[in-house]
């Protein structure tokens, strides 16, 4: 298929992105006659509308991370498949996949590292579309450059553009990051903790400018956390993540009203209480994500799960619409 072509096939009518039954897993090290496996992400399917954010929740070494590095293409897939809008790209070349990529974009945790730090921010925004050739002059550079830094909020944009990233806060960094991305007018963004390495004042400003870029452009967000506060504040939908598994999926109102799963329910009880004097429950599950270095038999939260009974050791729980739209993969129901 010609790159122009492959370009105008792309539609994004029903998802802009889909993914069905996707396998990630990790070489750690090769025996003679063996390798051993780390299994990051585990029979993983869901997709993203046309305008959502889709919160990913679930505690440090679930998956997250792989899970959105996986479906914009940038670690190796071992089984499912990925699609982009309506384009299969599971086996698709970088050569071929680089035309499509403008429409998907990553915003990583760290605002500090994702920035060259010889690089002005007029020059770390317009490098995008100089690469994908996407302005004919200077002039369509700066006004677009310059839109995206006032639609960000780094005003008077003029002066922002100068600066070089060493002048810059970590809230505005990240806004930089932003307007990078901002310009190529993607469809879907990984937003991988983008508030998190930032003061609270400023975590709120970051959240509202990604919220309020999805609504003006359409655009769809994968947002990972590990809080499901904040997942429940900018989502639409969460997907709750537990050993590279989806172990819960519903809107984030009936995710917060109505939790099913029990690890759900832990993380839900472990959000701290506005009234200070509120007592702060004991914590129903303790101890953290195990590595798995197989493919999973049985639940993936069997050892920690306060309800466990003998079947959640040897099967593996589907996931199944319990109610309308809202789906666990738990044995109690
Ligand atoms: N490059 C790698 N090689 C081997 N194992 C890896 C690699 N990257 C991640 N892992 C492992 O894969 C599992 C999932 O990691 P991942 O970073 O995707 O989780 P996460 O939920 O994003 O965690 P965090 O919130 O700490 O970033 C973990 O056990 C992690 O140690």
């Amino acid at each position: 298929m010609l790159n122009k072509n492959l370009i105008n096939e792309l539609k994004f009518d029903h998802n802009v992105i889909s993914v069905e039954n996707l396998w990630v897993r990790y070489p750690l090290s090769r025996g003679l006659f063996s390798r051993v496996y780390l299994y990051a992400v585990n029979g993983v399917s869901f997709s993203v509308q046309p305008g959502e954010t889709l919160g990913v929740i679930g505690e440090s070494g679930s998956g997250k991370t792989t899970l959105g590095r996986a479906i914009l293409k940038l670690i190796e897939v071992y089984e499912g498949k990925i699609f982009w809008g309506n384009i299969d790209v599971t086996k698709m070349k970088e050569s071929k996949l680089r035309h499509l990529r403008r429409y998907f974009q990553l915003i990583q945790q760290d605002p500090y590292g994702a920035l060259d730090p010889r690089m002005s921010v007029y020059d770390a925004v317009a490098e995008g579309l100089r690469i994908h050739k996407l302005v004919k002059s200077r002039e369509e550079e700066e006004e677009i450059v310059y839109k995206a830094l006032a639609q960000v909020k780094l005003t008077p944009p003029e002066t922002f553009a100068s600066k070089m990233p060493d002048e810059l806060s970590g809230g505005q960094r990240q806004r930089v990051v932003i307007a990078r991305a901002l310009v190529l007018k993607p469809k879907f963004v990984v937003a991988d903790e983008p508030i998190s390495m930032l003061d609270a004042s400023t975590r709120g400003q970051i959240l509202e400018i990604l919220d309020n870029t999805r609504k003006e452009n359409n655009l769809s967000i994968l947002f990972i956390t590990h809080d499901i506060a904040i997942a429940s504040y900018i989502s639409n939908r969460i997907m709750v993540l537990y050993s590279g598994k989806v172990v819960e999926m519903a809107s984030s109102e009936e995710i917060i009203k109505n939790p099913m799963h029990p690890y759900t329910q832990a993380l839900i009880e472990a959000i701290p209480k506005p009234d200070p004097n509120a007592k702060v429950p004991e914590p129903k599950i303790k101890g953290e994500v195990v590595p798995l270095l197989d493919k999973p038999k049985g639940c993936v939260f069997y050892n920690r799960c306060p309800f466990a009974m003998p079947i959640c050791k040897e099967k593996e729980p589907e996931l199944k619409e319990i109610k309308s739209g809202h789906y666990v993969a738990c044995h109690l129901y």
